[in-house]
């Protein structure tokens, strides 16, 4: 497949999308912001591409499963998710000098990822010279106005990459009835096991947490301060995807599909996907029960380190949904965590039919350097991704509900030293159903890009 073949494709799927050297794109963000921040002209370059690449992606070698292989998240094929792991680990060992054994090196990739254009979700800022670092301290206290943020960003997203609504929208209020959380909620919610916060990036023991049941009162408080937070939120230089409008998305049906620690082993890629990463206990997998309205479709727990696989879930039998393992979690043990983390980024990086990662965030406790680390690497390695905020409903005992804001704000503050623009963000609670229509309609939106950026129609095609 010729760079030149790909590009017709994609610019016959949608014209309006513009492909650019993801370097171009950045060089001209930060001319752009020693002038005025113009989030216009970030929001101009929705799509950046690499030169696509030639040659066949890995997936089209990969088994294909059907959605007619179920089971539990941990039972694919028979298998429980120890043994997929176990079965995924490299079979040498060295001996080292001193006598003892250091594990393996991890399998390499079998080839290198692919080279897709992909929605620009983040930018890095390019360099550092004092120019830079003024402008950068600069952030903290020029305020965007919502107009120059908003407004812009979201006119020069709108002709870029999404022209009519998606078929499935369904009328606003249509889930309305379902947002008491309960519904939502698994059985474990707000039973959430602290025992290991991180904070500044260590497992550290934290008795003080207040637990909030799904009848707790302080969800007008969450009502009341998410008002407060989109004021504060127009304030940082944030991209944003002006998605067509309706407000809820019907979740049909939703099925577990496999397990598996390898992306060659992952479904054929025919849908548009989604995952959740975040450290271990954020609540991915509640977040994906939330979203899906079914209590136990993906496990939950409030021990740390539950979900061990790349999970597949077949939503309304068009897209599909990605519960990964978390990371930063140090029972795992050094071998156990370098696992996840290595199969979790391969897949980010190669697997084709990624439309966006949701990077969840605990908005209960303040930022740490694992999340703040795991941005950027995302970003490095221009993997979409939206910030997700989550137990927007948590409280600690005596400290004040407004403390949740400010955590969300100094993450993104935090991740402003590093970025040029944040990507979007959305704050969520599973134990109140809280974010689930924005982050419904905001999948929604991204399908129908995603489709209309002609990625689906190229690998469907055999040719990406
Ligand atoms: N209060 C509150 N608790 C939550 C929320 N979301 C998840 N939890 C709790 O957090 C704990 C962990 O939830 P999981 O969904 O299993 O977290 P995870 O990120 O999938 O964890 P791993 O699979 O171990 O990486 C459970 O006890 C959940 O009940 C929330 O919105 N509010
Ligand atoms: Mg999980």
């Amino acid at each position: 497949m010729q760079a030149a073949q790909v590009e017709r494709i994609l610019s016959g799927h949608n014209a309006c999308c513009r492909y650019e050297h993801t370097s171009t794109i950045a060089r001209r963000l930060q001319l752009s912001r020693s002038k005025v921040i113009s989030p216009l002209n970030a929001a101009m370059m929705v799509f950046a591409a690499l030169p696509p690449r030639s040659g066949k992606s890995p997936m089209q070698n990969s088994k294909r499963s059907s959605p007619k292989d179920k089971g539990r998240p941990g039972e694919a094929k028979g298998k429980s998710e120890k043994a997929l792991i176990q079965s995924s680990k490299p079979k040498r060992s060295s001996t080292t000098s001193s006598g003892g054994v250091e594990p393996a090196a991890l399998p390499a990739p079998a080839v290198a990822s692919p080279r897709l254009p992909r929605p620009v979700a983040s930018i890095r800022h390019l360099t550092s010279s004092p120019e830079a670092d003024t402008q950068l301290k600069a952030l903290d206290t020029v305020a965007i106005g919502p107009a120059a943020s908003a407004t812009e960003a979201s006119a020069g997203l709108g002709e870029l990459i999404c022209g009519t609504a998606p078929v499935d929208y369904v009328a606003p209020g249509d889930l309305a009835s379902k947002t008491s959380g309960e519904d939502f909620a698994t059985g474990e919610l707000g039973q959430d096991d602290d025992s290991d916060v991180e904070e500044d990036g260590f497992l550290v023991a934290d008795g003080d947490v207040s637990e909030i049941g799904c009848q707790d009162p302080c969800q007008d408080d969450v009502q009341a301060n998410t008002g407060d937070m989109a004021t504060e939120e127009d304030a940082f230089p944030e991209i944003q995807f002006n998605l067509p409008n309706p407000t809820n998305v019907k979740v049909k049906t939703a099925e577990y599909l496999q397990s598996c620690v390898k992306v060659p082993d992952c479904p054929a890629p025919r849908f548009p996907e989604f995952a959740v990463i975040g450290r271990s206990n954020v609540g991915k997998s509640s977040l994906i029960n939330m979203l899906t309205g079914r209590r136990d479709l993906a496990l939950v727990s409030k021990q740390p380190g539950k979900t061990k696989c790349i999970n597949h879930f077949l939503i309304n039998g068009s897209w599909y949904f990605v519960d990964l393992p978390g990371y930063g979690y140090a029972k795992v043990g050094a071998q156990g965590r370098q696992q996840f983390d290595a199969f979790t980024r391969e897949y980010f990086k190669m697997r084709p039919n990624l439309a966006m990662v949701f990077l969840l965030v605990d908005a209960s406790i303040p930022p740490q350097k694992v999340d703040l680390e795991y941005a950027n690497w995302l970003t490095d390695n221009e993997v979409p991704f939206t910030l997700v905020f989550t137990k927007a409903d948590k409280r600690r005992k005596g400290v004040p509900s407004s403390a949740r804001d400010s955590h969300v704000t100094s993450f993104k503050r935090s991740l402003l030293r590093d970025l040029a623009f944040l990507p979007p963000s959305i704050l969520t609670s599973s134990a109140k159903g809280l974010g689930r229509g924005e982050l419904l309609n905001f999948i929604a939106g991204l399908r129908v890009a995603f489709e209309r950026s002609g990625r689906l129609a190229a690998i469907r095609q055999g040719m990406l």
